[in-house]
């Protein structure tokens, strides 16, 4: 990691009016905007082969980790920045300056006329770059990427090292497949269009190759997995016949009449009195019930007839309504008896079952392992939400957050890695960087019929992978991909969904979250009900998942059905708050359309919200 990074002008006139130094200011900026975390000191030295040198010393002296000068480098002879730096320097680093040659030769022959050197005193980094501020501009560009991974070398720090060979190792540079000549591309799209039916019969073969395994975690962290073996109980609950009333011990068959206190028993509190016919014993809700008695009568059913003169204890009282043996006590075992199953393999844990493990003291419980699932947006268009200003005919990824939070809200945690350009060698890189770190890998975009839709070639061709289906019909969704591969010795399942918002939505709940449930349940389907359409609804030749609101009548009959406005493949809006996906027919010559009060199936995906309209 960068810690600090001194940056020294050389210039005869900057040093001696500092507003005249461009360069410098320039260097700070981008160094900032690179290592925000960073310190960073600024100076200014004239051109002297002394002092430049013996500022280089002191600041390799500092530990300062790296040294970046602007200035000095071309052929006057006041240009000694060069010749100060390899006087100071232990080892050459050349090729830093012949990379930032070779780029600034692209804008001008000029820089063939840098003397620029780059080199290492200790643990320290020294780069020249030249004076003007363009170039400046141009080479901290090239040497951006290499700067951290270089001074974690030379700090020895080899976690942050490993980090990025391994992400080295997965980098692709090339790709098998070029974008070609866009007048030879497929007119018609080679892969076939498979029905729903199908396209679900292959996802849940296909997800059988993934390997059950189960895991071991804290019972706080178990919520919506599923069990893999069964649990059973340790002890009995309760593990003391307990009262279910605050009130009294009784001998039931001593009936009605009055009865001495002979202790008090509070929740807690371990009994020491056995009760003898006409006695009695004061328990609270949760207390044991003392031995001898066998039944509880709840204070309301007595009188007091007796205390102590300060009142603070019961003495004697009256029983007013016969008690029926065991009545109000909870026996030992009541809840759940000793050895009773608390959890079946399968079963879905909830705040109840959690509950359950607290109080029968497990701290941990085995459960189904989940796939790890990597997220992927690609597109040339795409900028970070976080970019401050979108440049033009550029939109901001929603895709990527929007199917992590999803995939939360089903229950399933997953990784980002960011967007990808539509270049075969960057998609290949990124699938290559994802793949070795998860089980499924879910890419949005690029997978339909234009010249930039490259996804498919990439897995096919890069990747050997196996394409299961390209198309299938449905809307949305019609371009959904879903891929197979052998990556280091592992089977990678990849989801490569439209890239509209919405298909990428209704894609990932109907066959991503349908893998992973086939994968950590023992079912994958989603709830499915019956509603009733409130408005006429067009129908769409394919079959449709159309987002929509659910209303409950009062009358207990089926609830009516709202759609989410303009159901629009790019319109996220019409996904905002959906509690049900509709399953429409596709149409067809005699059926354009389903008239008010249809009866429909919906798939329950989202929360049923009985206050929506
Ligand atoms: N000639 C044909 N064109 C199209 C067809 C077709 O069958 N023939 N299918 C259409 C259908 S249906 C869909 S769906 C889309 C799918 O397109 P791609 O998967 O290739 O995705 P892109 O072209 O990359 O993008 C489509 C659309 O989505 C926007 N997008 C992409 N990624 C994101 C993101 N991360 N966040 C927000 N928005 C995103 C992108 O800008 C485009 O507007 O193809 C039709 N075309
Ligand atoms: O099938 Mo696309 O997903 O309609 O827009
Ligand atoms: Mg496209």
């Amino acid at each position: 990691m960068v810690k600090a990074v001194v940056i020294i002008t050389v210039s005869d006139t900057c040093s001696k009016d500092h507003s005249k130094d461009e360069s410098g200011p320039a260097l700070c900026q981008l160094v900032k905007e690179k290592f925000p975390d960073a310190y960073i000191h600024t100076i200014i030295v004239p051109d002297e082969k002394e002092i430049i040198e013996r500022e280089l010393k002191y600041f390799c002296d500092s530990k300062i980790d790296l040294i970046l000068t602007t200035g000095g480098t071309g052929l006057s002879s006041r240009d000694v920045t060069p010749e100060a730096t390899k006087a100071v320097i232990q080892r050459e680093v050349p090729a830093i300056p012949i990379a930032m040659t070779l780029e600034s030769l692209k804008k001008t022959p000029m820089a063939m006329l840098s003397r620029a050197t780059a080199g290492i005193r200790d643990k320290t980094l020294i780069i020249n770059f030249p004076g003007s501020k363009k170039a400046v501009v141009e080479c901290i560009e090239v040497v951006k990427p290499v700067l951290s991974h270089a001074v974690s070398l030379l700090a020895n720090d080899l976690a942050e090292v490993r980090v990025v060979h391994d992400q080295m190792q997965h980098t692709c540079t090339h790709s098998k497949v070029s974008v070609g000549k866009v007048a030879l591309r497929h007119r018609e799209s080679p892969y076939p269009m498979l029905d729903m039916a199908e396209a679900f019969n292959i996802v849940d073969a296909v997800m059988m190759q993934w390997t059950e395994g189960i895991e071991e975690v804290p019972i706080e962290d178990s919520m919506g997995r599923v069990a893999a073996l069964p649990i059973h109980a340790k002890e009995p609950m309760p593990p003391f016949p307990a009262s279910v009333k605050d009130g009294y011990a009784c001998l039931s068959w001593d009936g009605v009449g009055l009865r001495k206190v002979r202790s008090a028993v509070t929740a807690g509190d371990t009994p020491a009195a056995i009760l003898s016919s006409g006695e009695c014993a004061r328990v609270n809700t949760g207390a044991p019930i003392p031995s001898g008695a066998d039944c509880v009568v709840q204070v309301e059913d007595t009188k007091l007839v007796k205390a102590t003169e300060d009142n603070e204890t019961e003495l004697e009282i009256e029983v007013l309504v016969p008690p029926q043996p065991h009545q109000d006590v909870r026996p030992i075992g009541f809840d759940i008896p000793l050895g009773a199953v608390l959890l079946e393999k399968g079963d879905i844990i909830d705040a109840a079952k959690v509950g359950i493990l607290a109080g029968a003291g497990y701290l941990t419980v085995p459960v189904r392992s989940c796939p790890k699932v990597a997220i992927l947006s690609t597109g040339n268009e795409l900028q970070e939400p976080s970019e401050e200003i979108l440049r033009p005919s550029h939109i901001r990824d929603s895709n990527r957050i929007m199917l992590k939070m999803l995939l939360r809200e089903q229950g399933y945690e997953s990784t980002d890695y960011g967007i990808a350009r539509d270049e075969p060698a960057e998609l290949a890189s990124a699938i290559a960087r994802a793949l070795p770190t998860c089980d499924i890998l879910v890419c949005t975009g690029g997978v339909s019929m234009g010249e930039r839709d490259l996804l498919k070639p990439v897995l096919a061709n890069d990747f050997g992978a196996t394409i299961h289906f390209g198309r299938v019909r449905m809307k949305p969704g019609k371009p959904s991909t879903f891929a197979t591969c052998v990556y280091e010795g592992k089977t990678k399942f990849i989801f490569a969904l439209p890239g509209n918002p919405v298909s990428a939505y209704v894609c990932s709940l109907l066959f991503v979250v349908r893998a992973l449930r086939q994968c950590t349940r023992y079912t994958s389907e989603f709830a499915r009900m019956r509603v009733r359409l409130g408005r006429e609804v067009k129908l769409d030749p394919r079959p449709e998942y159309a987002r929509a609101v659910l209303q409950f009548p009062e009358t207990g009959e089926l609830p009516i059905a709202t759609l989410l406005g303009n159901q629009c493949s790019s319109r996220l809006l019409s996904a905002c708050g959906a509690s049900v996906l509709l399953e429409l027919p596709g149409s067809n010559k005699d059926r354009v359309s389903l008239p008010a009060d249809t009866v429909v199936s919906a798939l329950v995906t989202g929360k049923i919200d009985l206050t929506r309209p």
